[in-house]
């Protein structure tokens, strides 16, 4: 059961056909059907005091369109702004100006900025659109254009003895420990046996938050007060072998990457993990904050240098003015000629906002 799910929700496999019945899906929710069993409960998870996820199966239509008008009010702010643009009657050289600042203003970045302004362009004149309403929907398909590479699923349960090893790290407070509780919840949902592991040994909130939702999720987690992050690593890898679990998720304490003692210690935790198991860590993953815009780029390309990461979760896209920041990132993976894939975007604090990311889906709710 597991094999297929796995394959499902996470490694993007075909999608079931909609039923006959239901309602037409919104206009760009290609990935819907995959989204479906990710749905969620609605009840409250914050860090504080997640609730425990309902074992009630939500309608898959309307789940989609829950997460589709949820990712769109969270984009809100980002889009009002851009697509305030489009308001007047005429396609020329002011339209262009105000949607270069608008594009800069979310924190869509000089460069990216410039090649959805130049993309743009020549679809305006592949399409001879006259009207300002017909640009908008062009810039969101060029959005959707660059922004497409970054949409891949994360691979779970490739490995062929051993579970898969996710290492999660990022800035403190960038939605990590959240955003772990979440992903066990959907994975312990596909049939994946997960275990965690406490990593942050200095806080004993970061800890009781981990085991807070270790417990929500009936999962065990491997901790240990004021010892050592890598050796913790290590016995959860060593113990999620020996325990036949599919999947062990890494728990890392917050960092600015301008703490440099403290990068290096991330580095020795994915060298130790990789004594336990020389093919782990199998995803280095980082935790942004979508709401901190071009910082966060930042931030990929620090943690990208010490670690070599493998893919991103942007978490609190709910209220952010600073959306724009997607094309940032996929305009440096385009320049450097890898993407750094973004596997999950978070919309806010309960157990579905946290889902697959899709390029089209993504530019239709900030542009519709
Ligand atoms: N609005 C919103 N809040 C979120 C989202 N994801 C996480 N949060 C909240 O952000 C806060 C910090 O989340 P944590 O998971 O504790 O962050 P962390 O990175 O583990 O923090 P440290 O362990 O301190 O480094 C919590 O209050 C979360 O509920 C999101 O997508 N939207």
């Amino acid at each position: 059961m597991f094999s297929y799910l796995k394959k499902k929700f996470f490694s993007g496999a075909p999608e079931p056909a909609a039923p006959a019945d239901a309602p037409p899906p919104p206009a760009a929710a290609p990935h819907a059907a995959a989204l479906e069993a990710q749905q969620a409960p609605t009840a409250a998870a914050s860090s504080s005091n997640p609730a425990p996820p309902s074992t009630t199966a939500p309608d898959a239509t309307l789940s989609r369109l829950s997460w589709f008008e949820r990712l769109k009010s969270g984009l809100r702010k980002t889009g009002s702004s851009i697509g305030s643009v489009f308001i007047g009657t005429q396609i020329d050289e002011a339209l262009y100006e105000e949607l270069e600042a608008a594009l800069l203003q979310a924190d869509t970045g000089v460069q990216a900025t410039q090649y959805l302004l130049d993309d743009l362009r020549l679809r305006v004149k592949a399409s001879k659109a006259t009207d300002p309403a017909a640009v908008k929907a062009l810039l969101a398909a060029a959005l959707a254009d660059l922004l497409r590479p970054l949409q891949q699923s994360l691979p779970i349960g490739a490995q062929p003895d051993g579970p898969t090893v996710l290492m999660i790290a990022g800035v403190n407070g960038a939605g990590k420990t959240t955003t772990i509780g979440k992903l066990t919840w959907h994975l312990s949902n596909a049939g994946a046996s997960v275990l965690l592991a406490a990593a942050d040994t200095f806080r004993a909130a970061a800890r009781e938050q981990l085991g807070v939702w270790a417990a929500r999720n009936t999962v065990e987690v491997i901790s240990q007060q004021g010892g050592d992050p890598a050796a913790v690593s290590f016995d959860a890898v060593t113990a999620g072998r020996a325990r036949g679990r599919d999947v062990v998720i890494i728990d890392t304490a917050g960092r600015l990457p301008t703490q440099l003692h403290l990068m290096e210690e991330l580095k020795k935790i994915k060298r130790v993990i990789q004594k336990a198991d020389p093919s782990a860590p199998h995803e280095v993953l980082l935790v942004i904050d979508g709401n901190t815009g071009q910082n966060a780029l930042a931030q990929v390309k620090a943690f990208d240098a010490a670690l070599g990461l493998t893919g991103l979760v942007v978490t609190k896209l709910d209220g952010t003015a600073k959306g724009g920041v997607l094309a940032a990132i996929a305009t440096w993976g385009r320049e450097r000629g890898a993407v750094v894939p973004v596997y999950f975007i978070g919309v806010g604090e309960q157990l579905a906002d946290l889902q697959t990311f899709d390029a089209q889906e993504f530019a239709q709710a900030l542009l519709h």
